[in-house]
């Protein structure tokens, strides 16, 4: 068999442009996204694509319609396939067991059910979907149980390392593709039928074979190694403080040592995004439930710096506003999690702002890429405030970063978009409140000039 018909489940910010990348290099192979929401397939069937991701757009324009397909027709879609990837969101748990650290299977638990029902001929279904060790196991025991007759599946590991914002140039140029199978020879077959795919354009050296247990375990392991670094080189910024040391000097003199490197060494207003948090919790559960207390300590310090260095930046800004923001207008550059992205899923903007509001802040809001309608539902989620009239009072939504600035007494910058670097300061600096201050939380502006325009600048690990 050579697979000409693959099925994603999911088309979120994995699913979405994996498939889109598979279906430009693949023009022998039909790929379906398929997900629950009919409102995410439409966007993905429309000009206006549920994610920004630079590049993403055009391949979804050439290649719709052609060999890639967004689709609610979920059974048809697995039917037709020969491959599937679950690529479904594995939140932390908000209920029972685990509650707040366990990853919720639940969706992925629902795409094996209803691969197993509606199957008619044999599949391989991969686990692209960030899941604890042995999930395969769980997922292959769901398919066994309720598949129909003479219906054979066979279950792989190929966890997703692509980042948000960059993900179409790591999906073309990944740094490898882990592969995990069943050391059987229907496990090395599923394995060569997936690497053929993968094949078209990432070079075989590229491509890593393991056991299923190592590769769904590499997955964790790589995002608990990335979160690590920035607690740590964010745990020096706090000593940088401390003591007049600039961090940047330490992050650069470190990074030259090459079995360091330089990448992941930007101290900052602490990690966000959808996976680093919730990868971090579901492998601090999985080392309690092994009964590895050592082991599981010793990773919950990542995202307790993680927590400490949002407070810190948050308290800062409190501070050096002469200890009270009450009724102060406060001008926020960025909310997504990272530049090049709308994603606000655990953005630090997010704990900056509920700091700010709790305090009785009013809030000017400029992002270039997250729509009004998500700062909202941000910042009104029952996490971030009992009162959320009160919140959209408090908030201005700008889609001008000279007008979100204009007569408040700060800007706080958020996210490191790349457009924040080169805006008119000395404009800006005319209009606001003085003494004007900047706290800028990803150490992308140059201080000296602000400080000679006359802001009061504020930034992370250096006094
Ligand atoms: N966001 C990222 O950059 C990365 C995410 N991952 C992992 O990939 C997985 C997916 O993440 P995202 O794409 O960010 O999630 P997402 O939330 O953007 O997308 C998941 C999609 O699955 C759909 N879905 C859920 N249950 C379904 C079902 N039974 N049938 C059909 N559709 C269903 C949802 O409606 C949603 O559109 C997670 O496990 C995540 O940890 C891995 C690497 C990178
Ligand atoms: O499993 C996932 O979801 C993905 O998680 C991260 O990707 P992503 O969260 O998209 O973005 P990153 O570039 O890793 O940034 C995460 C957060 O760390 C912050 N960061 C990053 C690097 C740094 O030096 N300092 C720093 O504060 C970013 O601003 C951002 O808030 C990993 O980098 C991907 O390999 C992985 O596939």
């Amino acid at each position: 068999m050579a697979v000409t018909k693959i099925c994603c489940i999911g088309a979120g910010y994995v699913g979405g442009p994996t498939c889109s990348v598979i279906a430009m290099q693949c023009p022998h192979i039909k790929v379906t996204v398929v997900d629950i929401s009919v409102q995410r397939i439409s966007q993905w069937n429309s000009e206006k694509l549920p994610i920004y991701e630079p590049g993403l757009d055009d391949i979804v324009k050439k290649q719709r319609n052609v060999n890639l397909f967004f689709s609610t027709n979920i059974e048809e879609s697995i039917q037709e396939a020969d491959l599937i990837f679950i690529s479904v969101n594995t939140p932390t748990k908000t209920f029972g067991v685990g509650k707040g650290r366990a990853a919720d299977l639940t969706y992925v638990e629902n795409c094996a059910r209803t691969i197993a029902q509606v199957s008619t001929s044999d599949k391989i279904v991969v686990e692209k979907s960030t899941v604890p060790v042995r999930a395969a196991e769980s997922i292959l025991k769901i398919l066994s149980a309720n598949h129909k007759p003479n219906v054979k599946f066979q279950v792989l590991s190929n966890p997703e390392f692509l980042s948000e914002g960059v993900a179409v140039e790591n999906l073309l140029n990944a740094d490898r593709v882990l592969i995990g199978h069943e050391e059987t020879s229907d496990g090395l077959w599923a394995f060569k039928e997936l690497s053929k795919v993968y094949l078209n354009w990432i070079p075989e050296s590229k491509i890593l074979r393991t056991n299923t247990w190592s590769s769904e375990l590499t997955k964790l392991a790589a995002n608990a190694f990335l979160a690590q670094r920035i607690s740590s080189i964010n745990s020096m910024s706090v000593i940088c403080e401390a003591t007049g040391a600039d961090v940047s000097e330490v992050a650069k003199g470190i990074g030259l040592d090459s079995r360091i490197g330089p990448k992941f060494l930007q101290a900052s207003v602490g990690f966000g995004g959808s996976c680093f948090q919730k990868d971090l919790l579901n492998l601090v559960y999985i080392c309690e439930c092994l009964n590895l207390p050592q082991v599981a300590v010793y990773w919950q310090q990542v995202l307790d710096m993680n927590v400490y260095q949002k407070s810190r930046f948050s308290n800062k800004i409190i501070e050096s506003l002469f200890n009270t923001v009450t009724g102060k207008k406060i001008t926020m550059f960025g909310f997504a999690f990272k530049k090049d992205t709308g994603d606000t899923r655990e953005s630090p903007a997010i704990h900056v702002a509920k700091t700010l509001l709790d305090e009785g802040a009013k809030l000017n809001i400029y992002d270039p890429k997250v729509e009004p309608e998500q700062i909202k539902k941000d910042l009104t989620h029952p996490y971030v405030t009992d009162n959320p009239e009160n919140v959209i009072k408090s908030i201005e939504i700008h889609d001008n970063p000279y007008r979100a600035s204009h007569s408040t007494h700060a800007i706080v910058i958020c996210t490191e978009w790349d457009e924040f670097v080169n805006l008119d300061y000395e404009e800006i600096y005319k209009h606001m409140i003085k003494p004007a201050f900047i706290f800028d939380g990803r150490k992308i502006l140059n201080h000296e000039t602000l400080a000679t325009i006359g802001f009061q600048v504020h930034t992370i690990g250096k006094r």
